[in-house]
């Protein structure tokens, strides 16, 4: 997407090959810096600080922390450190050991020596096709969005609900959940987008809003748990969200507050999709709720808010007593029963097994 008017992707290599570059995107909104990934252990940090957060960006940075790595030391010995301290960044992201899997698999039967030039050339190629699969998602979602302003008789706005942030900052470029939105922007659509803040990092108010205000789309921020108000008040046509791990038979991993959404939107007949990346199906497991490892981070990222004091200088403040600890779950598992469609590159398809395999009918007698 493009950044005050310059286009430009969440992830780079500089054009003399010396280091991978990111967004910090812990400065944002109030700061766009970029920086310089040139070890492993600089790009391990990025994805544990979140520095690069969201499934696809995490998978895609991982994929040039093996580059790195590889650049110092392209020893089988070095591979496998490299997968392991890569693979213990977060828990939760499937796209993570999918992109791993990808690197180990392109550099595993090769000498030592050839090593370096493959591992720049899968991740980059894992990047492109990052960038492939979220524009087809945008397209197939889009069809979506246009029944629906269909269905409301081509009338006022249509209100698209979102949280967290699965927007191009999340992924490669043109993010899942938010494609359809720039996609039917662009074609004129009158989209306009609720923005759950998305506590206790504000991926949403920070990150989303962000994002579509770059690219001149209206949108609100809301608290959390402003959406299933609207929602009641018909003031949401639809939700759509992103996910960091869906299992073969449908159940959405993602940022902590979507299962609250869906149940909200399941309640006023609201439809609830979920973009769906292939890289972030996780075909060996069934049951979500009882499968997928949900992340915990440091309590102080929900007693402490970052922002912008009126000076214009950046700080961080307490919100909680010194004394009450702070439980951080970072994620929950939305049940396939609440989810309208899952919405993938290949074409659109209910929140079940038979739906996935239907779109990936290679994946037949493999699933868990
Ligand atoms: C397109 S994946 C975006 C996904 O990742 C976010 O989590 P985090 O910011 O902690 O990496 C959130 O779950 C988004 O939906």
């Amino acid at each position: 997407m493009k950044v005050h008017g310059k286009p430009m992707r969440s992830i780079w290599v500089e054009p003399d090959g010396a280091a991978a570059g990111v967004i910090d995107q812990t400065r944002l909104p109030h700061a766009f810096t970029t920086v310089r990934l040139t070890t492993l252990d600089e790009a391990a940090h990025a994805i544990r600080s979140m520095l690069v957060r969201g499934a696809p960006l995490i998978g895609a940075t991982a994929a040039y922390g093996v580059w790195l790595a590889m650049r110092a030391d392209a020893s089988d010995g070095a591979l496998e450190k490299a997968l392991t301290v890569l693979r213990g960044t977060r828990p939760t992201a499937v796209n993570l050991h999918w992109a791993l899997d990808e690197m180990r698999r392109a550099l595993a039967p090769l000498p030592a020596s050839g090593r370096v030039a493959a591992a720049l050339r899968r991740a980059g190629e894992i990047c492109d096709e990052d960038v492939a699969i979220n524009r087809a998602i945008g397209e197939h979602a889009l069809k979506l969005f246009e029944a629906a302003w269909e269905k409301k008789g081509r009338k006022g706005r249509l209100n698209v609900l979102t949280h967290c942030n699965a927007g191009w900052l999340a992924t490669v470029d043109w993010g899942t959940a938010l494609a359809p939105i720039y996609l039917a922007h662009d074609a004129g659509l009158p989209v306009h987008v609720w923005v759950d803040e998305t506590r206790p990092r504000n991926q949403g108010a920070v990150l989303t809003a962000w994002e579509l205000g770059q690219h001149g789309v209206p949108h609100t921020v809301i608290a959390d748990n402003v959406g299933g108000h609207l929602m009641q008040h018909g003031e949401v046509d639809l939700c759509i969200v992103g996910t960091d791990r869906t299992t073969a038979h449908g159940d959405v991993a993602n940022k902590i507050g979507t299962y609250l959404k869906a149940l909200a939107a399941k309640d006023n007949g609201v439809p609830f999709y979920v973009a769906l990346p292939s890289p972030t199906i996780d075909w060996t497991l069934k049951d979500g709720v009882r499968e997928i490892p949900i992340e915990q981070r440091e309590g102080t990222e929900l007693s402490d808010v970052t922002g912008r004091l009126r000076s214009g200088e950046i700080a961080t403040v307490r919100i909680t007593p010194d004394g009450s600890p702070a439980a951080n779950y970072a994620f929950d598992v939305t049940p396939a029963r609440l989810v309208t469609a899952l919405v993938t590159e290949r074409g659109v398809c209910p929140a079940s097994e038979e739906g996935l395999l239907s779109l990936f009918p290679e994946r037949r007698g493999k699933a868990a």
